[in-house]
């Protein structure tokens, strides 16, 4: 396409990244992502591409929406994301584009002439199924420990597996200071993409490898993580919640209360994931022993399944892939809880206290007929 296109003619442009690392292990390519070498900020937007890029340059396609970012060099001058020193200009040449970058695999460009440019091995990488890092730039972004862990849940089952040296790095990353400084958000987009890969238990036994779980999952390091990982699955679907978000939760299921609060407030949790992780919680409990009034109605006042059915609906579709047994049993205990009203019983003259205990009996009545 950079060949035929108007806004590119002229252009030393590549494509790079993802997209030219999945099209060589032959899957679909979704999103591509550019290079473009010689340029400046004005030519681009003389070419009509917006300006996206708040700390290095990077423009949008006015027709694809596709990111051309200028050719780049970086080097680290303190923690975090601020502390990066960005020199992109129209001297900055490919390879130094390319060396800046985390895997050898990721850093593989492609000329419009479809000729493939890699100077750091990556076809040969791809070809061993090694994530390997390019230089030792890769220690300068904390978030490349996450992201390689990431990338072999997403590639394990081709066979992929880390570098040895690569381990070493992400494990002297570790060690340091630097990946605390990571924002939580961050750590929980990388963990979030990584739950929803063909092989997670991957990035958290990757974790483990290099050190890296003791600092944001402390909660999960040792024997905790085998526990975890041996509740990961099965997960039901339902409706839109997300098959990371099931894992998640059943990953931090065998936990204490506080262990897996501490996690979700660590990681600053969406409300909604840290609201499953203690549903998917009870319902654990709930099935570890044989089914009981008094447990059953407990269960159904936590999950308030009185005002949110859908909390309800949800923990049933967990109970189908788990004990598809009781499925009929809780959800006509439910059911039938559910018919006690509290209109009738103030009809009846309840109120206060009184109407509370009158309504939990006539529930747990409820239950028991169920049962
Ligand atoms: N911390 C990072 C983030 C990105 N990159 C480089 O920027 C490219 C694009 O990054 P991104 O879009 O985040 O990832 P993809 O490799 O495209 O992977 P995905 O398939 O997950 O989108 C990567 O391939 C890699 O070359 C990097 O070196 N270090």
């Amino acid at each position: 396409m950079a060949a035929t296109d108007p806004r590119t003619a002229g252009l030393e442009v590549y494509r790079v990244g993802g997209a030219v690392r999945d099209a060589l292990l032959g899957w679909p390519v979704y999103d591509n992502d550019w290079v473009v070498v010689g340029a400046t900020p004005d030519m681009m937007q003389e070419r009509g591409f917006k300006p996206v890029g708040r700390d290095f340059p990077v423009f949008l396609h006015p027709d694809t929406a596709e990111e051309y970012a200028l050719a780049r060099t970086e080097r680290k001058s303190g923690h975090g994301y601020a502390g990066f020193e960005v020199h992109a200009s129209p001297d900055v040449t490919l390879e130094e584009d390319l060396l800046r970058r985390d895997l050898t695999v990721n850093a593989i460009a492609q000329g419009a002439d479809g000729e493939l440019v890699d100077p750091f091995g990556g076809q040969g990488d791809i070809e061993r199924r090694l994530l390997r890092h390019v230089s030792g730039a890769f220690s300068e972004d904390p978030l490349r420990v996450l992201r390689t862990a990431r990338f072999l849940a997403r590639y394990a089952p081709l066979g992929f597996s880390i570098a040895p040296d690569t381990l070493a790095l992400m494990t002297d990353v570790s060690g340091s200071d630097e990946l605390e400084h990571l924002a939580a958000e961050r750590v929980w987009v990388e963990t979030e993409k990584a739950l929803g890969e063909p092989s997670p238990e991957a990035y958290f036994t990757t974790l483990a490898e290099c050190r890296a779980l003791e600092i944001w999952f402390p909660e999960l390091a040792g024997e905790a993580l085998a526990q975890g990982l041996a509740a990961f699955e099965p997960v039901p679907e339902y409706e839109d919640t997300p098959l990371a978000h099931w894992r998640y939760a059943r990953l931090v299921s065998p936990l204490d209360d506080p262990a897996r609060e501490a996690l979700a407030k660590r990681l600053r949790l969406p409300n909604a994931v840290a609201q499953l992780a203690r549903h998917v919680a009870l319902t654990g409990q709930l099935l570890a022993a044989p089914l009981a009034t008094d447990a059953v109605l407990c269960w159904l006042e936590r999950l308030d399944g009185w005002r949110k059915p859908a909390q309800v609906k949800a923990q049933l579709a967990l109970v189908g892939v788990l004990a598809a047994e009781h499925v009929a049993t809780l959800e006509a205990a439910w059911e039938g809880a559910r018919r006690a009203s509290p209109q009738a019983l103030m009809a009846q003259g309840f109120k206060g206290a009184a109407l509370g205990e009158a309504l939990r009996e006539q529930r747990r009545l409820a239950v028991e007929e169920a049962l």
